[in-house]
This record gives structure tokens, C-alpha cells and sequence, in this order.
């Protein structure tokens, strides 16, 4: 049975109670009670809680991020100048706590360093693009684990990419497409002409035009700015039309008659940072600070990580739906890949099986060949062996024979001989 909507802060008095109207002592209400005060027990929470945002400032060495961010946060955040000669792109994480009235915020600014110094520019955004997975990948390990605790997690994704074009007046230069083109899917990205009271105002607009042209036939998407909430529709309707954001940093403050501005002291006259009709910088910072930075925050959690998160799971296996486009859940998911798995351990451990026995094989065949090879050298060398000795058998013999035949030679030669001697010995007798 459907009950009658009870909608506390405006009750409908009923006819008793208007009969009764004039006996009723009115209250004036003093605070918000029943369910309207649910906004308030958010905004009270996240508070207590504090608010974090992540900024990525990718830009050339010297281009203005520092001054830009310290400008936004009037903090002082600068260390030291980076050098123009690191022979990679590399990123300086800063986090900061800042507090504003009783709201805390932690601040982490990624710069790049180094970036379009070196010769070879090719690899310069791989660094970026790195740093930017990485962080998804920390934040999707967390949600992965069994005993998760996202009260004291450091969300460390990256909610905005402020990307600083050269204010050249000319176009893009094609480390700066190469780049955009490789991050768009992973970050919104705002673009900022840096230094941009180093251009006249018609060629600003000309250079803001170009690159927006020139956004557009690359195919590269830049953060969309909502329309959806009445309150920021207007500021964020017309934003488009600011594009890139024209920009000068300065944490100087001059002064303009009798007010002390923060600006840029030239000889000619003050640009004043704050001033609209210099430069895009409060626009900017309406965006980041006043009207965008919780859809920042959303657009990256409900999309860009939603887009890392679905590729991981995807290339892990996981699906919402199986072959036959019906839903399958993560035990069936998880048994059809153990079965799987199991299945392609047992196929791999039959080659392996079948590769060993063939190599076994392969080898006894060769020592049998080699074995072979040994017998009938073997036998080979038996045989001449056997030639030789019967040789010198035979050489034996022969000399043998001389030895006897000599030997017979020498007995009838001295036989010879002593006969002669005898005969002579008998001449000789014979004569006297
Ligand atoms: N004309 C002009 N100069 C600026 C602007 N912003 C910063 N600079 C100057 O440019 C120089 C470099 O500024 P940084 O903020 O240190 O630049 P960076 O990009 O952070 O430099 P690295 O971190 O060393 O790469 C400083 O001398 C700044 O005063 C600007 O909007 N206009």
C-alpha cells in the first residue's frame, strides 16, 4: 500500500488542524530539520574530511607552471629553477596542505621537467602517460583488494592537465599534438597559452582560433565543460569560446592607482593578473577552484578511470557478458579461467612431454650414429693394427732366417778358415 508522502519541512495542515488554526501556537522555524538537512551533513563531512585535487602542469623548461600554480594558490611553492639539459622527461610530485577558512586542501602538482629539451622528442609524453597509468593502476589495486580502505587512501590520480602551448602566435608545435594526442583518453586537459602578455590582443585571438582548428582536425579531446547544473551553465556555456585559456602568472603585487594588484610591471604600464580584460587567469581559476574542480573530479573517475579500469579487466579476461551475450558472474568468470588455465597447463605440459621425448630421441639416434662411428673406426684401426703386426710377424721371421743363415755362413767359414790353417801348418812341416 502506498503511503502518503510525508514531506516534513512543508506539512499540509489537515482539516482538524485548520478548524483548530486559530488555538495553534505558530512556531517560526530557527534551522533546517527532517531530511533537507542531508546536503549539509555532506558538506559537514566533507570538511572534517578535507578535499584533495591533483594538477598535471605539462610544459615546456621556464614556461610558467610554477608561477602559474603559486599565482592560483597565492602560495609560494617554487623551489629552484629545473635545468635545460636532462636527457629525459621526468615529473616533480609536490603535495601540499593548504586551508582556506576551515577548508582543508591537499594539493599535489605534477610538473614535468625537462620537457622538450631533448633532441629527440619522440619518447618525451611516455613519462606522462606512464605517471597517469600508474596512478589509476594504484587506485584499481586498492578497490581489488580483499580489505580495502579508501578513509586514508591518497587518491592520487590526476584530475586535471593543465598543458602549456609556447605563445608563439604561430600553431602547435608537433610535441605538443604528439602529446595531447596520447593523453586526451586519460585526463581532462585544459589548454593554457602560457605568457600570454607577450602577445597582442588580435594576435591572441588569432593564435587561440588556430589552435583550437587545429585541436579539432586531430582529433584531440579537451575537457567539455558541463552544461547540465543551472548554476555553473551560464560561466561554463561561454567557456568554450575562451579556448585555449590565455594566461600570465605573477605572485608580484604592483600598485594601480591606489589598490596593490598582483601583476607584471612592464615600462609601458601594469598587466594585472586579475583582470579579465588582460588575461584568462580568473577564468581559470573559476574553473579549477570555484565552479569545475568536483566535476573534474568526477569526469576522472567516471570516465577516464572507468575507460583504464574496463581495459585492465578486459585484457585480464573478465567480461559482464559471455559468448551468448548472457550475464556471467565473477565466480563463473574465475572458474572458466581456472579451467582454462588448468587446460592450458596440462596442453603445454604435453608438448613439453612430447618435445622431450623427441629431443630423447633425437639424441639417442646421434650417440647411436657416434657409437657406430667409434666401432668401425674401431675396427678399422684393429684391422691395420692386425696388418702391422702380422707385418713385423713376417719382418720377425725374415731376420730370423738371416740370423741362421748368417750364422751357418760364420760356422763354414771358420771351418774354412781352420782348415786352410791346418794345410798351411802341414805345407810348412812338410818343407823342413
Ligand atoms: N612574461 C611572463 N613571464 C612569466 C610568466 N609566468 C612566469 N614568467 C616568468 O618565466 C620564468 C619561469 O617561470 P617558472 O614559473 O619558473 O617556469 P616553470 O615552467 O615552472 O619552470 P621550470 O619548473 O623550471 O621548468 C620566471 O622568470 C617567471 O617570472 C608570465 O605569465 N609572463
Amino acid at each position: 500500500m502506498a503511503e502518503k508522502p510525508m514531506n516534513m519541512s512543508t506539512q499540509i495542515p489537515d482539516e482538524e488542524d485548520v478548524r483548530k488554526e486559530d488555538n495553534i501556537r505558530s512556531l517560526t522555524m530557527l534551522d533546517h530539520f527532517g531530511f533537507e538537512c542531508l546536503p549539509h551533513q555532506l558538506v559537514n563531512k566533507s570538511i572534517q574530511q578535507g578535499f584533495s585535487f591533483n594538477i598535471l602542469c605539462v610544459g615546456e623548461t621556464g614556461i610558467g607552471k610554477s608561477t602559474l600554480i603559486d599565482t592560483l594558490f597565492n602560495t609560494n611553492l617554487k623551489d629552484k629553477k629545473s635545468s635545460h639539459f636532462y636527457s629525459n622527461v621526468g615529473l616533480k610530485i609536490q603535495t601540499y596542505k593548504l586551508q582556506e577558512n576551515n577548508v582543508q586542501l591537499k594539493l599535489t602538482v605534477v610538473n614535468t621537467v625537462g620537457y622538450g629539451d631533448q633532441i629527440n622528442k619522440e619518447a618525451s609524453y611516455q613519462p606522462i602517460v606512464d605517471y597517469i597509468d600508474a596512478q589509476f593502476e594504484a587506485y584499481l589495486q586498492e578497490e581489488l583488494k580483499i580489505k580495502r580502505s579508501f578513509i586514508d587512501y591518497h587518491d592520487s590520480r590526476i584530475h586535471v592537465c593543465l598543458y602549456f602551448i609556447s605563445p608563439t602566435g604561430h600553431s602547435l608545435k608537433s610535441l605538443d599534438l604528439l602529446t595531447l594526442k596520447n593523453i586526451d583518453t586519460k585526463v581532462n586537459i585544459i589548454p593554457l597559452i602560457a605568457k600570454a602578455d607577450t602577445l597582442s590582443k588580435s594576435d591572441l585571438q588569432k593564435f587561440k582560433f588556430k589552435i583550437m582548428n587545429e585541436l579539432v582536425s586531430h582529433g584531440i579531446q579537451i575537457y567539455q565543460f558541463p552544461t547540465d547544473d543551472q548554476s555553473t551553465a551560464q560561466v561554463n556555456s561561454s567557456m568554450n569560446g575562451h579556448l585555449p585559456l590565455a594566461v600570465v602568472g605573477s605572485t608580484d603585487e604592483v600598485k594601480v592607482g591606489k589598490r596593490v594588484v598582483r601583476g607584471r610591471q612592464y615600462p609601458w604600464g601594469v598587466l594585472q593578473v586579475e583582470n579579465e580584460n588582460h588575461c584568462d587567469f580568473v577564468k581559470l581559476r573559476d574553473i579549477l577552484l570555484s565552479t569545475n574542480m568536483e566535476d573534474l573530479k568526477q569526469q576522472t573517475h567516471t570516465w577516464h578511470y572507468e575507460n583504464y579500469r574496463c581495459c585492465k579487466l578486459q585484457e585480464m579476461g573478465f567480461s559482464d557478458v559471455g559468448p551468448n551475450n548472457q550475464p556471467v558472474s565473477f565466480q563463473e568468470i574465475y572458474e572458466a579461467k581456472r579451467q582454462e588455465f588448468s587446460d592450458q597447463c596440462q596442453r603445454e605440459e604435453e608438448a613439453l612431454k612430447l618435445k622431450f621425448m623427441q629431443l630423447v630421441k633425437e639424441k639417442e639416434a646421434t650417440f647411436k650414429e657416434a657409437e657406430k662411428e667409434l666401432q668401425d673406426k674401431f675396427e678399422h684401426l684393429k684391422r691395420v693394427q692386425q696388418e702391422k703386426t702380422m707385418q713385423l710377424e713376417e719382418e720377425r721371421r725374415q731376420l730370423e732366417e738371416e740370423i741362421i743363415d748368417f750364422y751357418k755362413m760364420k760356422a763354414a767359414s771358420e771351418t774354412l778358415k781352420t782348415q786352410v790353417c791346418t794345410n798351411i801348418k802341414k805345407d810348412k812341416d812338410h818343407k823342413k
